[in-house]
């Protein structure tokens, strides 16, 4: 009887009906999976958090959102330092505050967590460099690479990133020419500059990309692409759950998939071409890529890293060192130019220092200066180039009471770290430099409740690099240059992988004392 059992279902199923069923089962597996158990009954419901509004994307678009950093904030003051929001197709947001989770996150326990890859776009784009490596690959990179990032050789590279500053200082004196002012558009310039300052302190590599049209820097401007669609962003999202969506052969993803192997090919060529140069004997230089290759050949067969280790090692750096440090400056100069009197005060501390509008400047010279230190400091709080940072944890636990499963997915909002009034005062949703002039605040900073290069193993290897660059390339242009804003040119924050201004930057830009 049994044996006739197929037959009979295909004889009163048509195979249209079995084709209807299979629908049917999908779509209730999708409404099951997506939206009955994150919102209903997964463990994580017990934490509060906001009600969903949205099918789809929950209650944040957590990527490319305008309004994230702001409701974060007011979600913090409502439902307390741990709560729960649902991103793209309900995923469960673990968003924590508390200093105590984020340390354990990201300093006792940091590779019980792995970094999220919902962004498969960020893998394309820097490869399985330092930034991607998970645990004990992470480790012996990361100690292998530390000697290059001391406090000495950032020292060493000072007068590169000067000589690019002044480059840079020199195109917008050209720009504004005999005129009073000059409406320039900052982003663009600023960008090239530290991606100029990454190529050669990285790789002594002459990208010029200020002065002539540079491969890389087309490819860099087409990855962070500021003017996405709205079907760019659900492609970017989509590819989180199914990477085969950023295959589809549509002109965003050709146009991204080519800038990605431009920057492959020519993080590829600097390898071979450095290694040429070992064959030959001639290694010299103090760039990242010299000094990463001289500390490989002196470790063992097992902790060497391979050509193509090297060559994503290239892939991180060109990425994470030219776009959060171009952002942030670009952010200093908007606000500087909101605040005229924080600019002046700022000004006047550089002209002292500083006589010489053509100033040379050693590391030393430019830590001193308290108030550039300040502005500094206040922009990487009230506007951090990397505003959330995700993890996933590994084994279950119990946090502040609640079950949290292995798989879940915590954010670290620092973005909401960096606005709690609890830490800053009353006024921490005011851009005010001169807060870290006072000995209270400065008391409850801890690298919990201010953590712009996160904090731990995982913290920003560059965080020398860039604060030195931030601080020269801001004071050459605010010791030569008096910056406006522009009447009606209203910005947004939006909140991708790094926090970027839509649309660009644009400034009234005259020369000072004319
Ligand atoms: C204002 C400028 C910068 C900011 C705000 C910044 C911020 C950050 C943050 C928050 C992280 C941690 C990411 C995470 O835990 O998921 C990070 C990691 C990293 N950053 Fe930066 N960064 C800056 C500049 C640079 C520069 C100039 C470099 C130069 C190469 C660099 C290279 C890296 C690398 C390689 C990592 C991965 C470190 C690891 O996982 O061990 N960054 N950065």
């Amino acid at each position: 009887m049994f044996y006739y059992l197929p037959l009979y279902i295909f004889d009163s199923f048509s195979l249209s009906n079995l084709l209807g069923c299979a629908i049917i089962v999908l779509i209730g597996y999708f409404i099951y999976k997506f939206n009955i158990y994150p919102l209903y009954l997964s463990p994580l419901c017990k934490i509060p958090g906001p009600p969903v509004k949205n099918f789809f994307y929950g209650n944040v678009r957590v990527f490319e959102d305008s309004e994230l950093g702001e409701r974060l904030v007011n979600w913090e003051k409502q439902y307390g330092s741990l709560f729960r929001i649902h991103g793209f197709l309900n995923r469960t947001f673990i968003v924590t505050t508390d200093p105590k989770v984020v340390q354990n996150i990201m300093t006792t326990h940091a590779y019980d967590y792995r970094k999220s890859r919902q962004l498969p776009q960020l893998t394309d784009t820097i490869g399985e460099g330092l930034l991607l490596a998970e645990g004990n690959v992470h480790h012996r990179q990361r100690k292998m690479m530390n000697p290059a990032f001391s406090f000495a050789n950032t020292k060493e590279i000072v007068p590169i990133v000067v000589r690019i500053s002044h480059q840079l200082k020199e195109i917008i004196m050209n720009q504004i020419g005999d005129k009073k002012e000059e409406r320039i558009t900052i982003n663009s310039l600023i960008s090239k500059a530290t991606l100029d300052i990454i190529g050669l302190v990285g790789f002594n590599y002459e990208l010029n990309s200020l002065t002539t049209k540079s491969e890389l820097a087309e490819a860099y401007d087409e990855i962070t692409n500021t003017n996405k669609s709205y079907w760019d962003v659900l492609i970017i999202l989509l590819s989180g759950y199914f990477p085969f969506v950023r295959k589809i052969p549509i002109t965003s993803n050709i146009r991204f998939m080519n800038a990605i192997k431009t920057v492959g090919k020519i993080s590829e060529n600097l390898v071979k071409e450095r290694k040429n140069k070992i064959a030959k004997g001639e290694l010299k230089g103090n760039d990242l890529l010299t000094l990463i290759i001289k500390l490989n050949e002196d470790l063992s067969k097992d902790e060497k890293m391979t050509d193509d280790e090297i060559k994503y090692q290239i892939m991180t750096f060109l990425a994470a060192g030219h776009h959060t440090t171009s952002q942030s400056l670009s952010w200093s100069l908007y606000f500087l130019s909101k605040h005229p009197e924080i600019q002046d005060r700022l000004r006047e501390e550089l002209v002292q220092a500083f006589p010489d509008p053509n100033f040379q400047t050693t590391f030393d010279e430019i830590e001193h200066l308290k108030y550039l230190d300040s502005v500094i400091k206040e922009i990487l709080r009230f506007i951090p180039p990397v505003s959330l940072l995700s993890r996933i944890s590994t084994k279950d636990e119990v946090v502040n009471g609640y079950f949290i499963p292995k798989g879940s997915m915590f954010g670290i909002s620092i973005n909401t770290i960096h606005h709690k009034s609890s830490t800053w005062g009353e006024d921490a949703n005011e851009f005010n430099p001169s807060r870290w002039l006072d000995p209270e605040i400065k008391s409850k900073v801890t690298n919990y409740t201010y953590l712009p290069f996160n904090t731990g193993q995982r913290s920003c290897i560059g965080i020398k690099l860039a604060i030195a660059e931030f601080k020269i390339i801001l004071a050459v242009l605010i010791r030569n240059f008096i910056f406006k804003e522009v009447e009606g040119h209203k910005i947004t924050t939006v909140y991708g992988v790094v926090t970027r201004p839509v649309p660009d930057i644009d400034l009234f830009v005259s020369k000072i004392g004319v």
